[in-house]
């Protein structure tokens, strides 16, 4: 073998070798394209790069025109189908297109057209069921964020962390902090006044008697606070008022029902008689009597340095509304109305087994009756009047004494709450 032949052999071997990179080259690419295409393939797209891969391989050439005119869209995304996360829209055959999203004209228009116009088409049904979605869900949740502007839940979550709260947040973040501990001397105020600073102090409720302030420098009680509590004959006021009495000494439980039978049974008293008659006919005694009752009976004890009043049973009517304004006014604050609610059948049962010890002229079922008629036609509009100002706390009363306690706790938390942080 000749030189030239060896030499020629071994450009023909290196041709060989060169052709085999370049075929080998390509075949990865194109597997590289493949893959990344396939993701978003049907089979069948699948199986014609199969194909041409195989033609690929199987060709002697490095890239035969044809194969190559063939793999040419490959290469391309054009006329196949995008990669799922390219993809704006699934192919549902909605060729109709719809309003721009920023188009409210068009989507009022669609959304109109789902009641009036019955659709022709999938594709315009579905735009008028998108359009009328996006009307739908910007009047649930612009109804949501009104009704709680309007109707704020009454929880001290809500008070403490609402919308409108935040704005006394940022301002309060460049006020000074109040001082925590006392930056003068105390002589007498009561620790409520501590707790509740908020709280506007009168100098006209209490009698000067009470107020045990040093010569020099006079202390102003705090405005008495007082939760009037009403609910139907046997709801169980009595019970849950005693309860937060002795877990909280601050509160004190005044009940009209109470002061009526005991001045009742004062020989010394001119109103006696008529409250007996009162009482047993189950009526509401006129509210000089009952007013100036409760009054006395606020004064002793915030003598004893009381400052929160649970008023049990009142206003039981309209003239003890205004019986109420007229004589105390805003020499207290009045915080709301905590209600208890239970059923008649419920309060009959409790009314009843109550009178084996109570020795009341009205735990009889002739009184009871005529009680819960009295409640309905009076007290009741005096509760939804107290309601439509937001004041009322209602607690279920129909559970067991213990379930309607830790009831009566929470709504009580959301008093103080309002109290403090207002509405
Ligand atoms: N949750 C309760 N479950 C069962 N019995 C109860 C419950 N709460 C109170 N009672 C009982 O029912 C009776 C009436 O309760 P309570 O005196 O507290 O009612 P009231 O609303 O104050 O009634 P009134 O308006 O007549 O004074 C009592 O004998 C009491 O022990
Ligand atoms: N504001 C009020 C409260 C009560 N009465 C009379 O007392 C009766 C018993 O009241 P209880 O709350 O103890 O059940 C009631 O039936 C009324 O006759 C009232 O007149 N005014």
């Amino acid at each position: 073998m000749g030189a030239a032949e060896n030499k020629q052999q071994q450009l023909n071997k290196k041709k060989k070798k060169q052709n085999q990179t370049q075929k080998e080259q390509q075949k990865q690419q194109m597997q590289m394209q493949m893959k990344m295409r396939c993701l978003s393939c049907e089979d069948s797209v699948i199986e014609e790069h199969q194909a041409i891969l195989e033609e690929l391989q199987n060709c002697p050439k490095p890239l035969d025109p044809k194969a190559q005119s063939r793999l040419q869209p490959m290469a391309s995304f054009g006329p196949l189908r995008r990669p799922a996360w390219k993809t704006a829209r699934r192919w549902l055959g909605d060729g109709v297109r719809g309003p721009r999203f920023t188009d409210v004209e068009g989507h009022l228009q669609k959304a109109k057209e789902f009641f009036t116009k019955p659709a022709l088409s999938y594709p315009e049904y579905k735009q008028q069921c998108e359009s009328l979605r996006l009307f739908a869900f910007g009047g649930v949740c612009g109804g949501c964020v009104l009704s709680l502007f309007l109707f704020p839940p009454k929880s001290s979550y809500w008070a403490t962390w609402s919308p409108w709260q935040w704005a006394q947040y940022v301002g309060s973040c460049f006020k000074a902090a109040p001082a925590l501990f006392a930056t003068e001397k105390i002589e007498t105020v009561s620790y409520q006044s501590i707790l509740y600073p908020q709280r506007k102090v009168s100098a006209t409720v209490p009698p000067a008697s009470t107020v045990q302030s040093s010569p020099s420098k006079p202390v102003a009680p705090p405005k008495p606070r007082v939760l009037f509590v009403l609910g139907g004959p046997g709801a169980g006021k009595g019970t849950q008022c005693t309860n937060i009495c002795t877990r909280f000494p601050h509160w004190s439980h005044i009940s009209a029902g109470d002061c009526l039978r005991a001045e009742r049974n004062d020989p010394q008293s001119k109103d006696g008689e008529l409250i007996n008659s009162y009482l047993k006919e189950g009526k509401i005694v006129p509210v000089e009597i009952t007013v100036r009752l409760l009054e006395k009976a606020m004064q002793k004890d915030m003598a004893q340095g009381k400052t929160d009043f649970l008023i049990d049973g009142f206003p039981r009517n309209l003239d003890n509304v205004t019986g109420w304004e007229q004589v105390i006014g805003d020499r207290a604050d009045v915080l709301g109305v905590l209600f208890f609610e239970a059923t008649e059948t419920e309060m009959e049962k409790r009314l009843l087994g109550r009178s084996a010890t109570s020795g009341r002229v009205d735990d009889n079922l002739e009184s009871i009756r005529k009680r819960f008629r009295t409640y309905e036609k009076e007290t009741m509009p005096i509760v939804e009047k107290y309601k439509k100002q937001r004041m009322v706390f209602t607690v279920d009363g129909m559970q067991s004494v213990d379930e309607v306690w830790s009831h009566t706790l929470t709504k009580l938390r959301e008093v103080e709450a309002v109290a403090v942080y207002g509405p």
